[in-house]
């Protein structure tokens, strides 16, 4: 019998009576959080409904939608718990994984449950959008928040989503999580592993197995002190960067690098990215990566049975085959994340590249860009890196900590530009409480909290602005921990977290402030182009 124990959400009325009147200052959910957060009856979650004349009926401007099944038929069935923390307050809860359980709300209960918690009709599933669908699935997701509130349901297929929109609402969801988080089911990514007998690896393994495969990964990623054995070789591709910048300008007629030539070139994992012709084999890679996006989305919603009369599946396992060829077979899936991670699109146009989603590069591209707008910004970092970085070195891992307006630049663009704007955990282990909601295990838990559409005012004052200062100490009050959160949350967070932050921060501080040639620096080494040392 599924459990509602006070283990799960230990200290639950005073949690809500904190949360309800944060809340209700975001829009719609005052409508379905209960003022007193307490009642006894539970009533079900309305099924989203599926199309716009729908969702005109419930919000009350259309022909009324029928009442969902009384409560009480429900309340017969299924099994009551008593939360022992919730001092004798009863939480209904449901065996069946599609059923989801509100507690009680005189809200709710006077406005009829439909016009109280809404969802989208069907959005495409996150990881599958190919590159013109991502921004539209964004955009609906932003478009959800507001019509919805901070949280709300949608359906496909058979995956029954909960989003949720609002930092509080998402710490809650976050740290539920158990020993094993599982993101979503990744059931195509591994299908191709088990077609062509190849390993899972960090993406797609799942419980045990999974966090074994973790805690090896993580002494040799996560450790401070071992991920800034990386500091040299990212210097070196630094170091390079900043040869072919300098070779972009002195092209340029203006002098000017333009934002795309910069994403062009701003970041290579040692594939050739760097140098004038990208190499056939890193193209075919590259173009890879596209075509399993894109064949993906056939693949998913294409019948089985089509996979042998229709080229998709063919062309999906195979572009996946060409992106695995490119890499080490020791953790396939690993290697290709950082490649892919690397290479990126522009701000103002998608690159020769080509890539499918922002990525490292990408962050380095606004970056630059909004640095370049804002000589204010600029002057202060390059005012920073010279109070920190000797003149004649070049800026190391050592010098990162000491550089609150460097971290600062890289926070502030990753979350105006989030790398991953949306991200999911499926319970799987245990039923959860979400706001004033009883969510059955099985129930997939969407975010989408790294847009500052998304957070609106509430957590960043002027969100659409880029305001790196925001992030420093003693500059305005201190947001929300999960307000933005690039990297993830928790055990199942980003592994490559630290290697990527070391190569957006080395790579910055080179930008921002070219070193002078060190005196020690060999008379031959001089003769070199300047970028290697300086201006
Ligand atoms: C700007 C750079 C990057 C950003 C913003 C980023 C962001 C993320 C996010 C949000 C997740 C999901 C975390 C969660 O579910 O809580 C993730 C997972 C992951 N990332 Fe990154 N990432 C970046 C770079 C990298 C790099 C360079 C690598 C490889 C070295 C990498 C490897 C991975 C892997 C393997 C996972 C799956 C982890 C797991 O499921 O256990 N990432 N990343």
């Amino acid at each position: 019998m599924p459990t509602c124990s006070g283990g799960a959400f230990p200290r639950l009325p005073a949690a809500l009576a904190s949360l309800s009147p944060a809340l209700r200052g975001l829009g719609h959910v005052g409508s379905w959080l209960p003022a007193d957060a307490g009642g006894q009856a539970s009533t079900r979650l309305p099924v989203a409904p599926r199309s716009v004349f729908a969702r005109r009926a419930a919000c009350g401007t259309g022909v009324a939608v029928p009442p969902p099944p009384p409560a009480t038929t429900r309340e017969e069935r299924l099994p009551a718990v008593t939360n022992p923390a919730e001092s004798g307050r009863r939480l209904r809860c449901s065996q069946s994984p599609r059923e989801i359980v509100p507690r009680a709300s005189p809200q709710l209960r006077g406005m009829g449950t439909r016009a109280s918690l809404l969802g989208p009709p069907q959005p495409p599933r996150v990881g599958s959008a190919p590159q013109g669908l991502w921004p539209a699935w964004v955009g609906w997701k932003l478009m959800s928040r507001r019509i919805y509130g901070p949280i709300w349901k949608s359906t496909f297929g058979h995956y029954e989503n909960i989003n949720i929109g609002s930092p509080v609402v998402l710490e809650q969801l976050l740290r539920q999580e158990g020993k094993y988080p599982m993101r979503s089911d990744m059931a195509l990514w591994k299908e191709h592993r088990d077609t062509r007998h190849l390993p899972y690896g960090p993406f797609t393994e799942e419980g045990e197995r999974w966090y074994r495969l973790r805690q090896v990964l993580n002494k040799r990623l996560l450790k401070p002190s071992e991920a800034v054995l990386y500091a040299d070789a990212i210097g070196e591709v630094v170091s390079d960067l900043m040869v072919r910048l300098r070779d972009e300008r002195s092209r340029s007629p203006s002098g000017v690098l333009s934002p795309t030539g910069i994403s062009y070139i701003l970041f290579e994992t040692r594939i050739g990215c760097l140098k004038q012709q990208v190499p056939a084999e890193t193209q075919r890679f590259i173009d890879s990566i596209n075509l399993m996006f894109k064949n993906s989305i056939f693949a998913t919603v294409l019948p089985r049975w089509s996979r042998k009369v229709l080229p998709f599946w063919d062309r999906y396992l195979d572009s996946w085959d060409t992106i695995f060829a490119f890499g080490d077979r020791d953790c396939l899936e690993l290697h290709w994340c950082h490649a892919w991670h690397c290479l990126g699109t522009s701000p103002t146009s998608l690159t020769p590249l080509g890539t499918p989603l922002p990525q490292t590069s990408n962050t380095l591209s606004w970056a630059l860009y909004h640095l370049s707008r804002d000589l204010g910004i600029q002057e202060t970092l390059y005012q920073e890196l010279k109070a920190v970085v000797p003149a004649n070195r070049f800026p190391g891992a050592e010098d990162i900590p000491k550089m609150p307006m460097l971290r600062a630049v890289i926070k502030e663009t990753l979350r105006v530009y989030p790398v991953v704007p949306t991200n999911a955990r499926v319970f799987y282990e245990k039923d959860i409480v979400i706001g004033d909601y009883l969510f059955p295990k099985n129930v997939s838990g969407h975010h989408a909290v790294g847009t500052p559409t998304v957070l609106s005012g509430t957590y960043f004052p002027e969100p659409e602005r880029f305001l790196p200062q925001r992030w420093l100490r003693g500059h305005g009050s201190p947001h929300h921990p999960f307000s933005s959160i690039p990297f993830g949350y928790g055990v199942r967070a980003c592994v490559g977290r630290r290697i990527a932050e070391l190569e957006m921060h080395l790579a910055l501080a080179r930008v921002s402030k070219p070193t002078p040639a060190p005196t020690s620096c060999p008379a031959w080494a001089r003769e070199l182009p300047a970028p290697l040392w300086g201006r």
